[in-house]
């Protein structure tokens, strides 16, 4: 396996799976760079699991290749596990990165340290036209900052506090980021099957 397909339109994600799947001099290629436009993916499932399916199989079946697709979401113990599946879309359709974290961080007005538990999930599906899909889940644990902090990554990582750490997932590099987050966590569980590809 020379290239996979990753249907996602989402750059930060992009980035990470460009950088994963180079150590297996693999070129993960995402929707945004195919020639044909596709149009956006209606993530109907009320869980990750079944979002990252719809949105590998409909690429899958589309392309006629093998497809990665990742649903991911951040989960706060204080708002009941909001914003989860509804992450990128929390303050609305137009899926605004900082619209999103002003949202939390007003919803969490008045919250405790203690209390601002939470953690990143990753769902992973791996659909192959014939075959049943693959699914791999990681998250990373941390909490909830009062503040947002740091340039790096993507979506709420600006208010994430990785466990173990004093800063927030925007201050670490991405390498950094690459070793702990959910995402990689997901992905190494795919290892197995990345390397049989290439055999
Ligand atoms: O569906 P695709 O096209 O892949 O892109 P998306 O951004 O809509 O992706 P999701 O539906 O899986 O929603 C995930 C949202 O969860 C948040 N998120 C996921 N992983 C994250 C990470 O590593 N760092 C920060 N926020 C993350 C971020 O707001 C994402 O937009
Ligand atoms: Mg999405």
């Amino acid at each position: 396996m020379k290239e996979i397909i990753i249907a996602t339109k989402n750059a930060g994600k992009a980035k990470e799976f460009k950088s994963f799947f180079s150590a297996y001099h693999i070129e993960a290629i995402s929707l945004s760079e195919l020639d044909k436009d596709i149009d956006d993916i209606e993530e109907t499932g009320t869980t990750f699991e079944e979002n990252a399916a719809i949105k590998a199989q409909s690429i899958a079946g589309m392309m006629r290749c093998p497809v990665l697709a990742d649903d991911s979401g951040l989960m706060i113990d204080a708002l009941n596990g909001r914003p989860g599946v509804y992450s990128a879309r929390y303050a609305g359709e137009q899926k605004d990165d900082q619209a999103n974290i002003d949202k939390v961080l007003y919803e969490l007005k008045g919250v405790g340290a203690s209390e601002r538990t939470a953690r990143f999930v990753c769902v992973l599906a791996v659909a192959i036209p014939g075959e049943p899909a693959i699914f791999k889940k990681g998250s990373c644990e941390g909490t909830i900052a009062f503040s947002e902090a740091g340039e790096n990554g993507f979506g709420y990582d600006p208010i994430f506090i990785p466990n173990g750490y004093n800063k927030t997932m925007a201050q670490l590099s991405s390498a950094e980021k690459n070793k702990i987050s959910h995402r990689k966590n997901a992905i190494v569980q795919l290892e197995d099957w990345v390397k049989n590809q290439n055999k």
